[in-house]
Order: C-alpha cells, then sequence, then structure tokens
C-alpha cells in the first residue's frame, strides 16, 4: 500500500507576508533581540524565518546548538554563498566565509597549526610585549584608547603571522589591512546587495545602471588584494635578504620546495596569514572595549581585581602568564566580558547541507542557521541577572575558577567545527592586557566642564561585531612605582 507520510511541520517563527516573508519583521539592528524575544513567544529553542524565499534557523538555546552544530556537525558546517565578498570582492582567500570542503579544510589545518593550544603559548611574549606597550600608550594619550587597542590587535597578528615589526604610529601594514577590513565590512553586509540574492548580477558590466555595486566592488577588491600582498611580499623579501624573524609564514615557506604546487601553495599561505587578520582584530578590539566599559559601570569589580592583583604580584613588578593560575578573579574577568557584551551575537552563520530533524521539526536543506550566542550567554538560567556584569558567577564562593562553569562563555567564540580556531590566541591576549591594565591603571570616569563624572552611554553598535559606542574613559597610573614599571617594561622579544 502507499503511505503517504505528511511532511513534518516547520519550527514555529512569526507568520510573515507571501513572498517576502519576514523580511520585514526582522529588526534593522540587535537581530538577536527579536530572535529571543520570538523563542520565548512561541516557546520554542527554534525558530524558523523566511527571508524572501531563504530559509533561515535560528537556535537559542545552547542545548539545540550543541546537539546540531556539535553532534550533527557533518551537517551544519557550511557557509552561505556571499557572492559580493568572494566573487567580485576578490576574497575568496578568506575561509572565514568559505563553503565546507576541501579547500575550507586545508586552510583551516594550516591555520591550525600555528593556533592551536601549545602553539599560541608560543605566541605569548609577543601578547605580553603588545600588553606592555599598550599601557605605554595609555598613560602617553589617554584619549585614544581605541586606537591603542587596534594597533595592539593588529601588530600581534602582524607579528605572528608575518614576523614584521610594526610601526608605533601610522603604521602601513596596519593602515593597508584596516582599509580591507572595512571594505570587507561593507561588502560583507548581508541583504544590502541584492547580488548575494540573485548571483547572476555580477555578470552585469559595470557601467549598466544600477551596477554601482560593480563599481565599489572594483575598489574594495584592491584593498582586499593589498591585504593579502602587501605584508606577504614583504616577508619574502625578508628572507631573500636572510633577514626574517620567526613567524607562521617563514615556517611555511621553509616547507615549500619550488614543486609545482608551490604557487597553489603560496596563494593558500598567504591568503591564510591574511584570514588571521580579518579574525582577530576587530573582535580583541571590541572586547576590551567592552572590558573598558565594564570598569566604568563596575567600579567596585574593578577595586576587587585590584585587590587580588596587589595580594598576588604586588607592587615590584608587572604581572605575567605564570601568574594566571593564581589570579582567578582576572580569569573570570575575561570569561565575563565575553559573556557580558558578546563580540559576535550571533556568530558567523552556518549553512545546512541536507534536510534534518530537530524535536519533530523539518529543517529544509540549505537553510542558514544563525547560533544566537547572545541569547544563550544571557540565558537566566544559567546566568541570573544576565545584564550585570559579575564575574563572579565564574567562580566557587572560596574564589576559585568554578569548573561547572568551565568554559560557559564559549559561545562567544561560536559553534562545531567551525568555532574560532583563534580564541587561544585571543584569550591569552585579553588575558594579559587586562591583568596589565588593572595592576597598574586605574580607570576612571573623566570629569565634564562642571566637574561631573561623564556617564557613558553603553550603548553599541550593531552588526556581525558589535562595538560600544564612543565613550569617555581615563587612564590614570595607581602609583608612583606603577609609573616607573611601566616607563622602564622591556619590549623586546627574546
Ligand atoms: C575575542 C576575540 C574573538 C572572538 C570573540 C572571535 C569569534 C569568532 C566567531 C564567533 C567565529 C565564527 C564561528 C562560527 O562560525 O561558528 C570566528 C571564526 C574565526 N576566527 Fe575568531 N574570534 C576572536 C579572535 C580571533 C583571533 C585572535 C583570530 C586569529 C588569530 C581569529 C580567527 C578566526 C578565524 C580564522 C575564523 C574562521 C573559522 C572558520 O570559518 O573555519 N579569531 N571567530
Amino acid at each position: 500500500a502507499l503511505v503517504t507520510r505528511r511532511k513534518r511541520p516547520l519550527p514555529p517563527g512569526p507568520k510573515g507576508l507571501p513572498l517576502l516573508g519576514n523580511i520585514y519583521d526582522v529588526p534593522k539592528s540587535r537581530e538577536w533581540l527579536a530572535y529571543q524575544h520570538w523563542s520565548r513567544e512561541y516557546d520554542s529553542d527554534v525558530i524558523y524565518l523566511n527571508l524572501a524565499g531563504t530559509p533561515v534557523v535560528i537556535l537559542n538555546s545552547a542545548d539545540a546548538a550543541y546537539e546540531l552544530f556539535e553532534r550533527r556537525s557533518a551537517l551544519y558546517s557550511d557557509r552561505p554563498k556571499m557572492t559580493m565578498l568572494n566573487d567580485l570582492v576578490g576574497c575568496d582567500w578568506h575561509f572565514v566565509f568559505m563553503g565546507y570542503g576541501n579547500r575550507w579544510r586545508e586552510r583551516r589545518r594550516v591555520f591550525h597549526q600555528y593556533f592551536h593550544p601549545s602553539a599560541a603559548m608560543q605566541h605569548r611574549p609577543r601578547a605580553l610585549r603588545g600588553a606592555r606597550f599598550l599601557l605605554n600608550c595609555l598613560l602617553d594619550a589617554p584619549d585614544d584608547f581605541m586606537g591603542h587597542l587596534r594597533h595592539m590587535a593588529g601588530s600581534l597578528i602582524i607579528g605572528v603571522a608575518y614576523g614584521l615589526e610594526v610601526q608605533p604610529k601610522d603604521d602601513p601594514y596596519v593602515a593597508t589591512a584596516e582599509r580591507a577590513l572595512h571594505a570587507m565590512a561593507m561588502a560583507g553586509n548581508a541583504g544590502s546587495f541584492l547580488v548575494d540574492s540573485i548571483p547572476m548580477l555580477k555578470y552585469v558590466p559595470s557601467w549598466f545602471p544600477g551596477a554601482e555595486f560593480k563599481r565599489k566592488a572594483m575598489e574594495w577588491k584592491k584593498s582586499t588584494t593589498a591585504m593579502v600582498e602587501v605584508p606577504y611580499k614583504a616577508v619574502k623579501r625578508a628572507i631573500a635578504d636572510g633577514m626574517a624573524p620567526p613567524s607562521m609564514i617563514l615556517s611555511l615557506l621553509g616547507t615549500l620546495d619550488g614543486n609545482d604546487e608551490s604557487t597553489h601553495l603560496e596563494k593558500l599561505y598567504s591568503g591564510v596569514a591574511a584570514a588571521a587578520y580579518t579574525g582577530g582584530s576587530d573582535t580583541t578590539v571590541s572586547a576590551l572595549g567592552s572590558f573598558f566599559l565594564a570598569m566604568l559601570l563596575y567600579p567596585d569589580t574593578q577595586r576587587k581585581a585590584q585587590a587580588e592583583l596587589d595580594r598576588v604580584i604586588g607592587n615590584d613588578r608587572l604581572p605575567d602568564f605564570p601568574d594566571e593560575r593564581s589570579l582567578p578573579y582576572i580569569t573570570a574577568i575575561v570569561q565575563e566580558v565575553l559573556r557580558w557584551r558578546p563580540v559576535t551575537p550571533l556568530a558567523v552563520p552556518h549553512r545546512l547541507t541536507s534536510e534534518d530533524e530537530y524535536h519533530g521539526y523539518r529543517l529544509p536543506a540549505g537553510a542558514i542557521v544563525v547560533g544566537n550566542g547572545w541569547a544563550m550567554l544571557h540565558d537566566e538560567k544559567r546566568f541570573p541577572d544576565p545584564e550585570e556584569f559579575i564575574p563572579e558567577r565564574f567562580l566557587t564562593p572560596d574564589g576559585q575558577l568554578n569548573s561547572e562553569m568551565k568554559d560557559a562563555e564559549l559561545p562567544a567564540f561560536g559553534f562545531g567545527r567551525r568555532i574560532c580556531p583563534g580564541r587561544y590566541l585571543a584569550s591569552a591576549s585579553l588575558w594579559i592586557s587586562i591583568a596589565s591594565i588593572l595592576s597598574t591603571l586605574e580607570i576612571y570616569k573623566p570629569l565634564d566642564d562642571r566637574g561631573n563624572p561623564i556617564q557613558p552611554s553603553g550603548e553599541y553598535t550593531t552588526g556581525l561585531v558589535t562595538y560600544p559606542l564612543p565613550f569617555k574613559c581615563g587612564f590614570k597610573p595607581r602609583s608612583r612605582t606603577a609609573e616607573e614599571l611601566i616607563r622602564t617594561a622591556e619590549f623586546h622579544l627574546d
């Protein structure tokens, strides 16, 4: 007999319009809040949206993310196609936005060799040096604190990837990379370019009315190409001169033997190094920006952290990585920063490669699958008073790191096979920066003309990576000795 099985239902979600679906339901900013709201309204951790024909599935709980992104990772590790970014802006080297498959796997493997936990240990001296240089910058020109963060994050990655020294100010490598990042942010702004929905449009000549996007794309392509090629060529020159310090590129090129594959591999390596910059700079800047904001808004937390530092380090030296085990409150601050104001509230979208089923719902092949990291990190069952900055939530009552909360902030780094492969370097750099700053500097609200402390708005930008909107923040040495420690810190690498 012929059995006609009814199709399983799609997950719940707002009803939407014919054809356009939920295009007008999704707010233009801070979508993660709407997703969390719908998840409550429909009493389902999985929500379904139709964006003009593209199916989108939002996962709002750590359980759903674990079940689908981790346990069924073979199905959930692809990326949506980004025509504007990949084909027109020439970012097809960028494995963050690459489809799942051998090309991606090859790049991820190369990257991992230089950033897995013990490889990341070798980058600690650079991260330490960066943090100490940052202290000097914060003393010299406190108003430009976001600029200093950007410079520190950029020079750390440029150092690790290329071994290049970065100028303290107006560095050409940092400038080239920042121009490219700007171009990519514009091009990757999903939804703003019709060509992502209609890939055939990329064949329209650029003089054609309405083909503005192609003209923009050509400009942007110049910046992204420069980002891949300029520092790479500089290392090759240094190698030829016998002057190249250790770096990822130096050791990768050492494995080439000039055979037919070399050109292919050189392209691969230069692309992987550029991907490290794009993945690692904005994100670190955002996290440390949120840290400064938290210290302004929660002065008691700052005092508590400084009491721990004074007890463990004293005032005759600067913190270093071996102190990490004795400074659980600092580690808890790093975790809480990543939880309180997730850098990438929706991580980076994944794509489901073939139809699947979850809790009786049908998840269609080709659906964009978004992990709502923000909702997971603000789940009040796991994190009571989620809007408050409370590092103690990661500690036991006697002040040790709570093993039950180990890695609880992990959704901040994304999911499954696509989880951020730079997270060990990121955590190390955040930790040493935060420990060094708190041990030597007082972070405070500057006064306005009438002598009143200036309140930060606490507002954020929206987008793939979010930052606190510009705010005023003051930095001063905690003591004369602290100032001397900063001024006499060593910057050379062993
Ligand atoms: C606080 C700092 C950072 C945060 C919050 C962060 C967050 C993320 C997130 C959410 C993803 C997407 C994961 C997913 O698709 O599920 C990602 C991917 C990635 N990140 Fe990071 N990241 C940080 C720092 C770094 C650093 C320092 C590097 C480089 C050294 C880096 C390199 C990458 C790369 C290459 C990818 C693409 C992985 C892939 O698609 O396979 N990130 N990151």
